[in-house]
């Protein structure tokens, strides 16, 4: 979000004026936060942007060429509250500090203002303070690139150090975007021109950041990149592709100028390949909602159904798992060994969650020490952390059964728990040195340990031994003068003594005047010092201060050793987060009466008793039951049809269907135990799912306009390993238009994509492809009809339905009796007519062939998608075009 102020002339300005209109200058796009004091301090258009945002009063300060200047303000200790909203509603907030005390900036010449700086924007993406961080869900900053034809995705979650790096075909975006909902997006500006690349990072749902093109340009991206892991040559990471470079270039940048030069500890990127997930694309990840509701949050979702971790790191990871199914049969296989392990282990189970319960957020904690932002809270967790990892290795070694030992997955997760003699020796430190339950800032003292440090103990004494003689001195004072004196201190005067101003009278005068010096008179009181209480106020404010610097000089050494360790810290912190995830999927297992799927090489698509978690979930609650349905299909036609059109009755039970044997397929692949009486599931490369469609009238498409492009893309992209459902293809239109629409679209998928299709529909009349194909078969959502009244039985039984039963839902629903009869008295008339039968009748089914759908791009448009016009120069442009101009004859 742009907040342009308007940026004055800087002559004739206050010189705080100027440092202001300097920073700003720094950081346009941001809202600058410039510290005053106790205050963070906002002008201009900044302030009236805050003002509205954070519902503050919008006050002047001074004046600018004549004009009052709007400023608002937030006290600094509560910054940190009015940042997160104004983060949440998609601002970027720079920090201006005072970066020198301002008895330093005094001896400059009494005129000189302190130094600021800005020492960090806060942006969604790069955000690392627990207020301003979803527990559950991770924080994502991605970036995007793409070169020579070939895109990349770069995703960071600075909160935690992970990077992955993804290089795909650019069709690919969108899916491989949606997958990791980054909180901000990174992009060159010229990206927004290419209607593939926009479409994705508008699809992504985070705050995209145009960055100059400049910065994505191979050789400075990569010498950023470079810079961001401190390594001379990025080859240690594997060979990137040209795009990975510059989408990593991206966010070095971005990753420098927010954070001011501090960079966070992140781990090297981990490299995926597109074809290592299943794809699945941002509409069929809405339709399905499978980590969010079609009405926006988490509730309702797949995700929310069935997540019982314990902890926010295993949300996190189980979110993950959900977003993106493997392909991968091993790795599936490895974590549905570690959750049927523990559904086993019940005892086991049920303590390691115990234990995680109160584990801390250990990744976060260390992303904050690193970046300079964390406390002795965030110290102290690392040591809790350690110490739930020792747990949780105690806890497996002393099963009851030692022969079955745990599958390989979960041992790895242990020996990452394994302390090193590092991480013994800084929990050990730890657990010494912080106090029970120290606080969140380091900078007022307070957490050592007393004992951890024999002089750090000393000064503390002094400081309170001090405090003791002035108690002593207060007694002795009081008896020497006869006046009721009162030891007191504040921050300007230190200690002093006070009395009435009626009482001081003696003081003031010969001879107890040499003895008391007189510092203030107030309205009511008057204030004194001695020589020996001054002496006694430097004695303590010196302990105090040295006291405090052992204190701060403690906390780093301790920072510095846990940032030491942050590699074996890691990797514990995130073996403790898949233990979680696992456990907690052992948990809903038991709880759904989950079984484990049979994942294999083949196409198969074979469930008996499947059920869909989360309507199952809904209306359980209203004490009904849920109708289990087997399913069955088989890409190869070998044990089943391919493809399935499935008919039925309004509310009969076809959306809850279709969906419930994709999110099975999600679930499987995702390693998770699937809510069946059993699965066979050939591996899905990709799932597609239209079912029902949201006007997208912010891009001026209309409903049906959306339904067709969402069409267009299955026909285009799924393969004969890919699992589609479709709901109602071509209802938006025409009857004989959609009905056209959804009989070659049904066509198109059975013989040219030869993927696995389920395909709900209204139009009876598909139901004659079953006669026609070899390996389509059609299914129905039993009702039946009792005195007139329609009742759904939910169940999937081979065979197609005969009606739609239409108008007796519109009377379910209340239409007014008047208009239903009005209806059936249509609709006869229309049946008696036979209308729906001379139509099918008219349509030249199959008279055309198909024609192949997904056409392999030519060696033309493949050259030209390998060129990048940027990196030509004017020769060598003519050069190509001669070239490709070759390739036509
Ligand atoms: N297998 C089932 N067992 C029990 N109840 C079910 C089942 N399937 C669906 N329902 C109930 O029926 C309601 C309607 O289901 P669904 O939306 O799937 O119907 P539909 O046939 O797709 O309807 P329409 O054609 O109007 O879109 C669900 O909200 C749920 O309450």
């Amino acid at each position: 979000m742009n907040a342009q102020t308007p940026i004055p002339k800087a002559e004739a300005v206050t010189p705080v004026m100027a440092q202001f209109l300097e920073a700003k200058a720094a950081h346009p796009d941001a809202l600058l936060f410039f510290r005053m004091g106790d205050f963070y301090e906002l002008f201009f258009e900044d302030a009236e942007k805050a003002a509205a945002a954070l519902a503050l009063t919008l006050t002047k300060r001074g004046k600018h060429l004549g004009e009052d200047i709007p400023m608002a303000g937030v006290p600094v200790h509560a910054a940190e509250g009015y940042i997160a909203r104004l983060i949440r509603q998609g601002y970027r907030v720079a920090v201006c500090e005072q970066v020198e005390d301002p008895a330093e900036a005094k001896k400059r010449g009494s005129k000189a203002v302190v130094r600021r700086e800005v020492v960090r924007v806060v942006t969604p993406g790069t955000v690392t303070e627990e207020a301003l961080l979803d527990a559950r869900g991770a924080n994502r900053l991605a970036a995007v690139a793409i070169r020579r034809g070939r895109a990349a995705v770069v995703a960071v979650e600075v909160s935690t150090g992970e990077v992955e790096s993804l290089a795909l075909d650019p069709a690919g975006l969108a899916s491989a975007l949606s997958a990791l909902r980054p909180s901000e997006v990174l992009a060159a500006d010229r990206l927004f021109a290419d209607e593939t690349a926009a479409h994705a990072l508008k699809a992504s749902g985070g705050v995209v950041q145009p960055m100059a093109a400049a910065l994505s340009e191979p050789s400075a991206a990569e010498a950023r990149a470079r810079r961001l892991y401190g390594v001379e040559t990025l080859d240690a990471f594997g060979a990137f592709e040209p795009a990975e470079i510059s989408a990593l270039g991206l966010i070095a940048a971005y990753l420098e100028t927010t954070q001011a030069g501090r960079l966070p500890p992140l781990k090297p990127p981990r490299r995926a390949v597109e074809a290592a997930y299943m794809a699945i694309d941002p509409s069929t990840r809405a339709a399905l909602e499978i980590d969010r509701a079609q009405a926006g949050g988490r509730e309702g979702s797949l995700l929310a159904c069935i997540d019982r971790t314990v902890s926010g790191p295993g949300a996190r990871r189980l979110a993950e798992r959900l977003a993106r199914p493997l392909m991968d049969r091993a790795a599936i296989e490895a974590r549905l060994d570690a959750v049927g392990w523990l559904a086993e282990h019940r005892a086991l189970r049920r303590d390691l969650r115990t234990l995680l319960k109160g584990a801390p957020d250990m990744a976060r904690a260390l992303a904050r020490l690193a970046l300079g932002r964390g406390g002795p809270r965030d110290l102290e967790a690392l040591g809790r952390g350690l110490e739930a990892a020792e747990q949780a290795l105690a806890l497996f070694a002393s099963r009851p059964d030692p022969l079955s030992g745990p599958p390989a997955l979960l041992e790895s997760h242990l020996a990452a728990l394994a302390p090193t003699a590092d991480t013994a020796r800084l929990k050990a430190d730890l657990a010494a040195g912080l106090i029970e339950g120290p606080p969140h800032l380091a900078r007022d003292g307070g957490f050592i340990r007393p004992g951890f440090r024999p002089e750090l103990d000393e000064a503390r004494r002094l400081r309170d031994h001090g405090r003791q003689a002035i108690v002593e001195l207060e007694g002795r004072v009081q008896v020497a003068s006869g006046v009721p004196l009162k030891a007191r201190h504040n921050a300007v005067l230190g200690y002093f003594l006070e009395t009435s101003a009626k009482q001081a009278e003696p003081l003031l005068k010969p001879p107890l005047n040499a003895q008391f010096i007189h510092r203030q008179t107030l309205a009511n009181q008057v204030r004194f010092t001695t020589t020996e209480l001054v002496e006694l106020d430097a004695a303590i404010a010196q302990a105090g201060q040295r006291a405090l610097a052992m204190e701060l000089e403690t906390f780093e050494a301790l920072r510095a050793a846990a940032g030491a360790s942050a590699a074996p810290l890691q990797a514990a912190a995130e073996a403790l987060a898949e233990l979680d995830c696992s456990a907690a999927l052992a948990e809903w297992a038991e709880e759904a009466r989950a079984v484990r799927p049979q994942v294999e090489d083949s196409t198969v698509f074979l469930v008996e008793g499947g059920r869909h978690p989360v309507v199952e979930a809904a209306v359980t609650r209203e004490g009904q039951a849920f109708t289990p349905n087997d399913c069955r299909l088989d890409g190869s036609g070998d044990q089943a049809a391919r493809l399935a059109i499935v008919t039925g009755p309004n509310m009969a039970g076809k959306s809850t269907f279709l969906r419930q044997n994709a999110l099975l397929a999600v679930m499987a692949q995702a390693g998770s135990f699937v809510p069946a009486r059993s699965l066979r599931l050939g591996l899905v490369d990709r799932l597609f799912s239209r079912v029902g469609a949201g006007d997208d009238l912010s891009r001026g498409r209309s409903t049906f306009m959306l339904e067709m492009i969402e069409t267009a893309a299955i026909l285009v992209q799924a393969t004969d390993r890919s699992l589609v459902v479709l709901d109602e293809i071509g209802r938006g239109t025409a009857t004989y238009d959609g009905l056209a629409i959804a009989w070659a679209t049904a066509e198109g998928l059975y013989q040219t994509n030869r993927c696995r299709t389920l395909f709900a529909t209204h139009y009876h009349e598909l139901a004659e492809l079953e006669a026609r194909l070899d390996r389509v078969c059609n299914l129905s959502m039993k009702a039946s009809e009792w005195n007139g009244d329609l009742v759904f039985l939910h169940e999937a039984v081979p065979g197609a339905a005969d009606r739609s039963y239409g108008v007796q839902v519109a009377k379910l629903a209340g239409v007014p009796p008047a208009v239903v009869a009005r209806a059936w008295e249509v609709l006869d008339r229309l049946e008696s007519e036979g209308v729906g039968k001379a139509r099918l009748e008219d349509l030249p089914l199959f008279a055309v062939p198909p024609v192949a759908l997904a056409a392999e791009p030519s060696p033309l448009e493949r050259e030209l998608a390998r060129i990048e016009p940027d990196e030509l120069t004017p020769r060598q442009a003519l050069d190509e075009l001669y070239r490709l101009k070759g390739l036509l004859l």
